[in-house]
């Protein structure tokens, strides 16, 4: 029986069967309109607060593979000056608080869009006890070098937000990233991958633009091929190290639940 951690990388995405590519056709039969995708642009900010106003700190379960998946993120050399970390879209700290606890030794940046989720993040304990830095920013914006200086972060992480954000942004948002990394530092991306089964369930009328859906609260998710990530990246002036799907199923034997998810793993360097 597979557990609820069973992860195998691979660089295929799966193939469709036949209801499935159904399914797909029949979201471009209704697409959300012009006006509303731009209100939904304009008003991402607001739906992402409203979201932990409703949710606080019970949606996301902490990342507790994080160092498993990224083992960069562990360092063995004891005399190695202290490392600085950015977590992007950190919302209330599912992936920040574990490293915390782990005792990793990281200086850390860590910004969102909700105002309400940094609010949050802040109450907990864990926060004063690290040198920790949480600001509210849109990583769209240049405001994110008001906070953090050119040239100064080790390793940047990017879990689950890139797909919160419009594709047309996606360039701007790795220059940003690009911009404050150090020459040699780290981008550690992990988002929805083509064809995951929350892409597929998606009805006529939430698609927004190719593999962009609008969900039934406002906030909207982007699909990712590994292939775009490469361009994505590279375009901006990144070398990809790692780049594969990753296939997972969420088991709940209690609610009976046992669906397959498809991600994307991706690590990308500044040259150094
Ligand atoms: C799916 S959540 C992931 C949260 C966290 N990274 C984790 O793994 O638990 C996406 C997060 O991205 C944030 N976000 C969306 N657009 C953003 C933007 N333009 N700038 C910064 N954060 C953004 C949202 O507020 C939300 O907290």
């Amino acid at each position: 029986m597979p557990s609820d951690d069973e992860e195998i990388s691979t660089q295929w995405t799966k193939s469709l069967t036949p209801e499935e590519h159904q399914r797909l056709e029949q979201q471009n039969t209704r697409l959300v309109s012009n006006h509303k995708a731009n209100t939904l642009e304009n008003e991402a900010k607001k739906h992402w607060d409203l979201f932990y106003k409703r949710n606080e700190t019970r949606f996301f379960k902490d990342r507790h593979w994080s160092t498993r998946e990224f083992t960069e993120l562990l360092s063995d050399d004891e005399n190695e000056k202290r490392r600085v970390l950015f977590e992007i879209g950190c919302g209330v700290g599912n992936f920040i608080f574990p490293l915390i606890e782990e005792k990793l030794d990281f200086k850390v940046f860590a910004c969102d869009l909700s105002p309400r989720a940094i609010e949050i993040l802040k109450t907990n304990p864990l926060y004063n006890l690290s040198e920790t830095t949480a600001f509210q920013c849109d990583i769209t914006t240049e405001d994110v070098h008001k906070h953090v200086e050119k040239d100064c972060i080790d390793i940047v992480t990017l879990i689950f937000v890139l797909s919160a954000i419009h594709p047309d942004k996606f360039t701007i948002t790795l220059k940003n990233i690009f911009t404050v990394l150090k020459p040699g530092g780290l981008v550690l991306f992990r988002d929805y991958g083509l064809y995951d089964m929350a892409q597929i369930r998606f009805k006529p009328g939430n698609k927004i633009a190719e593999n962009f859906y609008m969900r039934q609260d406002g906030t909207r998710s982007f699909y990712f091929s590994t292939d775009f990530v490469k361009s994505i990246f590279e375009i901006v002036g990144f070398e990809i190290m790692e780049n594969t799907y990753i296939h997972r199923r969420t088991v709940n034997k209690k609610e009976n639940v046992d669906v397959p998810r498809i991600f994307v793993q991706t690590k990308a360097r500044k040259p150094a």
